[in-house]
């Protein structure tokens, strides 16, 4: 079974030429989307994708570039269409996301947790659990800020989604020489330093088998001005729809 991935953005938190870096993933008939930031409902709109098509919504950490678009689909969800949206979720960040980031705008008379607006599933990291035929997930916490949770996210053992992290060289070719992961997706900070992402320099720096795994994504405005300075790793575009071999 392939997989297929349609990035509803590949910009940094600040980029204004690209939505939010976050991605539809698609098995079959069924569609994870990995993150919801703040222009996450704007990028599903212009793409013309209806709420009710997406059967999941998986979070990798807080920022608001990944989960600044929740209180929308979750207050679209309880007073448009009387459905609560599927949330996958570490269970590390459940109370943060709640308590620190949603309930703000969402706690109201009749509103009080997190689970009167989602269907929430918790997960834990290195655990893989399939989500439908075709479509196994595990988390891999990973380095993004000290002292704050974050997960990357492996696609049916052979694909690697970062999320946002820090150059952790061992561990990508841990995953392709060992765990037979044959794509990964890398967020990519174009300059250094890259204090809480991962470097273009950093990402060059891998060796030859791993390096051509790597697509770029999670990029400045500048992006264009990188293009063929990636050696044989390739930027993903956004809205363009990728199928990766099983
Ligand atoms: O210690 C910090 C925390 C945050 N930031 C910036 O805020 C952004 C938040 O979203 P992001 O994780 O995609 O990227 C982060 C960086 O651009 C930073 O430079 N250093
Ligand atoms: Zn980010
Ligand atoms: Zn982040």
């Amino acid at each position: 079974m392939s997989i297929q991935l349609q990035m509803l953005g590949t910009g940094n938190a600040f980029a204004k030429k690209y939505y939010n870096n976050n991605a539809l993933v698609h098995a079959d008939d069924y569609t994870l989307m990995i993150d919801c930031g703040i222009t996450a409902p704007l990028a599903l709109h212009q793409l013309g994708i209806e709420l009710d098509t997406i059967d999941a919504i998986l979070v990798s950490h807080i920022h608001g570039d990944h989960v600044g678009g929740l209180e929308e689909i979750g207050f679209r969800g309880y007073f448009v269409h009387q459905r609560k949206p599927v949330l996958y979720i570490a269970s590390t960040l459940i109370s943060p996301l709640w308590d620190h980031t949603l309930s703000g705008g969402m706690t109201q008379e009749g509103i009080s947790s997190i689970d009167d607006i989602f269907d929430v599933r918790p997960l834990e990291p290195e655990q893989p659990v399939e989500l439908a035929p075709g479509l196994k997930i595990e988390l891999i916490q990973t380095p993004h800020i000290d002292g704050k949770y974050s997960y990357s996210v492996l696609i049916n053992d052979h694909i690697f989604y970062s999320a946002d992290m820090k150059f952790q060289p061992q561990l990508l070719e841990h995953l392709v020489r060992e765990r037979g992961v044959h794509t990964i997706l890398h967020d990519c900070q174009l300059y250094p330093p890259g204090i809480v992402h991962t470097t273009l320099e950093e990402l060059l720096s891998l060796p030859d088998d791993v390096c051509r795994t790597v697509k770029l994504m999670h990029y400045n405005d500048t992006k264009d001005d990188f293009v063929g300075k990636t050696g044989e790793m390739e930027f993903i575009e956004q809205h363009k729809m990728y199928t990766f071999p099983e």
